[in-house]
């Protein structure tokens, strides 16, 4: 079918159906494998993809998804923009790679952040006016190659030049107002020879992936994508281009391509709707292929595909080629549902990587050959569908009718002076208190106890025996320490969303439903299906067992509505603002549970609070508004003595620091390290007058923080906050260190803080 595209994905899981990439990296890294044994596993995984996804019937298959760790990195690495304080390690490419990617004991790495609202990371590349842009390699002409090689023609997918430079930071030596867009022309050469060579290899297509159009943009963003798109598009020698842009709509970028001399564009049509009404007016379209994205690449709900033949129906005639796809790569689902063991009822509503593929292929068909070609597939996704819109299990009346019968006051607290009143005389805290954010590091005996749970080699009890040493033990260490406000460190909790998930009504979990978070990092995403209710207490029990074991007050510790949704998989057949209430609620009798169970100190977690922020400024106040209400709903049904924190981490605040004053929390502990104390100023600004607890040392890394740079920020936050609001914490939790390093880290922590305390008059 040379020229057409027929039916396709816009990029697949890669981390392998069993976490063998995971596997195989963790090995390699700590030198347990060597660099054969790594490409060996990539390799097998790379094949068995493109055979999974040709036998599926999928007319033109993604190549190039495959990544040791992320593909922005990929895509720098490609171009040559390697920061010179990795090249001059003198390492082997791949270890220079991963040097970026993790960092080595004398070089941090880039910085990671979130990919647009999901809960994918990716690496900031570091751009500069004297970056030197050239072809440096060549994996993806390689990986064309051996493809070809098993007969599968793919379609190479590369981070376009836009979006990768939008997504890039100025590294250490621009100028002030240097901005990574300044380089796209010097960038579009490389593209342009990169392009050159994958005809060359016979590439008939390659995508360019532009989601960065999916979020507001100047006209100068604009204007150099029309100049981008006119000048790749008038190459002599490429392959023809197929411009994907996902997670919303394209708004003004949309007309710019389809006047572009490119030959497809990729619309996401779940996340927008609404540009199905925009496209058969868009003329250019008649001599470009168009992938309608009618499937939803990043949730996991089977595809209504009676609906999406409709939507289909109505832009036939609009492109010179009508194709079919997912909304956006499947990267962000796991690959397949069959060896789940989740009711099978609701496990009948459900589509993974290898069931929308499928699906993709139905509804291919069914364009090109009529309906009653693939009748029998759409008469059993039709009775799923039905099945999931009228099933009992879906609605809860009881929950409904608390819902509806909120009012105003259930989410709001008296005045902050009450509240800090009474407080103060319920905790008697020295000045500057000191805490944790929740989690101590997640030791090997307290994952394999949970695995040996999972397997049923130990029982019920012994699991509980062997939590409660562990939280006994950071109990003893946080009061050696001489921390003021303790916790039990979470050792429970493999993951703070999945643990909540398995005890509310209204969410399925899997066993091997693994998508990739960050390089080797996973998580295994809940499926929130239903209305949700809270049947019995989650977190009392191990809270008021640590409570037990000292005089010091010992915060309870939750992750909040809007954190729940973001990392899980959410229902799509209500707003996301109802199905927050929701949870609220279920966090909201927890918290008054934990209350009356004597504790007098609640986090709240909402380190999500900015990932699910939309793209597009219109849609943000609305969000905004029911996920800060949500979060006050969970937390004001308690007395005024029982003091609220919230943590958030990840993100530049910019956007959601009216939000956090909002929220209307006693004591929000933020990460600020990183960015030395930036964010205090920031807060105060928008009138932020609560406890604050701005994180002093940067958890991400191994390195113990000596005790004169946390005294040093120490100083940098009391000339931004009164002593009477600062708290004293690290960044975010300590999961993923380790007990010697965490143990010397607070103990410089505590030592600043007694320095510190001695200058407050
Ligand atoms: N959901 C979520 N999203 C998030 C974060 C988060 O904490 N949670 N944080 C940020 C991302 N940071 C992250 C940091 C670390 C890990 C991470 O370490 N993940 C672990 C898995 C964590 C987990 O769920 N652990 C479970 C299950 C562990 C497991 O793999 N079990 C094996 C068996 C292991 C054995 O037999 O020993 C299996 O099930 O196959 C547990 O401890 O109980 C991993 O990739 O290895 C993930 C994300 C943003 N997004
Ligand atoms: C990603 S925010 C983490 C908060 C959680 N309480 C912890 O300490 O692990
Ligand atoms: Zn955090």
């Amino acid at each position: 079918m040379t020229g057409t595209i027929g039916s396709t994905v816009l990029g697949y899981p890669r981390i392998g159906p069993n976490r063998e990439l995971k596997r195989a990296l963790e090995k390699y890294w700590s030198a347990e494998t060597d660099e054969a044994d790594l490409r060996d596993v990539a390799r097998k995984l790379r094949v068995d993809s493109w055979h999974a996804l040709h036998n599926a019937g999928l007319d033109s298959v993604p190549g190039n998804t495959f990544s040791y760790y992320d593909q922005v990195l990929d895509t720098a690495v490609t171009v040559g923009a390697v920061p010179h304080r990795y090249r001059e390690l003198g390492l082997n490419p791949l270890d220079t790679y991963f040097a970026m990617a993790r960092g080595v004991e004398s070089t941090p790495p880039l910085e990671m952040t979130k990919w647009f609202d999901t809960n994918y990371h990716y690496l900031v590349p570091e751009i500069g006016p004297d970056t030197a842009f050239s072809l440096s390699d060549r994996t993806a002409v390689e990986q064309f190659r051996e493809s070809a090689e098993l007969g599968i023609t793919t379609r190479p997918v590369l981070v376009g030049p836009l979006t990768f430079l939008l997504l890039s930071k100025p590294d250490d030596d621009a100028p002030d107002g240097f901005r990574p867009l300044d380089r796209i022309d010097d960038l579009v050469d490389v593209y342009a020879a990169l392009l050159a060579e994958l005809r060359r290899a016979g590439a008939e297509w390659v995508q360019l992936d532009e989601p960065a159009f999916a979020a507001d943009r100047t006209q100068a963003e604009l204007d150099a994508l029309r100049e981008t798109y006119r000048q790749l598009g008038g190459l002599s020698e490429r392959p023809k281009l197929l411009v994907a842009g996902y997670f919303g709509d394209l708004g003004d970028a949309l007309k710019i391509l389809i006047s572009s001399p490119v030959d497809g564009v990729a619309v996401d049509l779940v996340t927008d709707p609404a540009t199905v009404g925009a496209l058969p007016t868009l003329t250019g379209l008649l001599d470009k292929t168009l992938v309608a994205g009618l499937v939803d690449g990043r949730n996991i709900w089977r595809t209504d595909l009676d609906k999406a033949l409709a939507t289909a129906a109505k832009l036939l005639g609009s492109a010179g080629e009508l194709a079919v796809g997912t909304s956006c790569s499947l990267l962000h689902v796991p690959y397949d549902v069959e060896p789940e063991d989740i009711d099978p009822q609701v496990k009948s509503w459900l589509a993974f990587a290898t069931q929308k593929v499928r699906e993709v292929v139905t509804l291919g068909r069914a364009l090109r050959e009529g309906r009653d070609a693939v009748a029998t597939d759409l008469a059993v996704a039709r009775a799923a569908i039905t099945d999931r819109a009228t099933a009992d299990r879906v609605r809860d009346s009881d929950v409904r009718s608390r819902v509806a019968a909120l009012r105003p006051e259930n989410s709001r607290r008296a005045e902050y002076p009450v509240r800090r009143d009474a407080q103060a005389a319920a905790l008697a805290l020295p000045p500057l208190p000191t805490t944790t954010i929740g989690s101590f590091p997640q030791t090997t005996d307290v994952r394999k106890a949970r695995a040996q749970l999972r397997r049923g080699s130990i029982d019920e009890a012994t699991y509980r025996r062997r939590m409660r040493e562990e939280i006994e033990r950071v109990i003893r260490l946080q009061e050696d320490l001489g921390l003021d406000v303790l916790v039990h460190g979470e050792p429970e909790r493999g993951d703070m969303v999945q643990y909540f998930s398995e005890y509310l009504e209204g969410f399925a979990s899997t066993h091997h439903g693994w998508v990739q978070s960050y390089g080797s990092r996973c998580v295994r995403p809940p499926i929130l299906f239903g209305d949700v209710s809270r049947p019995e207490p989650m977190t009392v029990d191990w809270t008021t067992y640590a409570q037990g074991l000292t005089s010091k007050p010992v915060k309870g510790m939750l992750t909040g509505p809007v954190t729940i949704l973001a990392w899980s998989f959410v229902r799509d057949d209500q707003p996301l603002g109802d199905t927050a209430q929701q949870v609220a609620l279920a966090i909201r009798d927890e918290v008054r549970d934990l209350e009356a169970a004597g504790i007098r100190v609640v986090q709240v977690d909402e380190p999500a609070l900015r990932e699910l922020l939309p793209l597009r400024a219109a849609r943000q106040q609305e969000y905004l508004d029911w996920a800060v209400e949500s979060f006050r709903l969970a937390t004001s049904g308690v007395t005024d003595g029982t003091q609220i924190h919230t943590h958030l981490c990840y993100s530049e605040f910019g956007d959601v620091i009216d939000a956090i004053v909002a929220l209307d929390a006693d004591v929000t502990s933020i990460e600020a390290a990183r960015s030395r104390m930036e964010v205090l100023r920031d807060l105060s600004d928008v009138g932020y007058a609560k406890g604050i607890g701005p994180g002093v040392y940067d958890i991400h890394s191994p390195r113990v923080p000596e005790s004169s740079e946390i005294t040093e920020l120490l100083r940098a936050a009391l000339e931004a906050v009164p002593a009477e609001r600062l708290w004293v914490n690290p960044d975010c939790g300590l999961k993923t260190r380790g007990y010697t390093e965490v143990g010397h880290a607070l103990r410089n922590m505590l030592a600043a803080t007694t320095r510190a305390r001695a200058t407050l008059s």
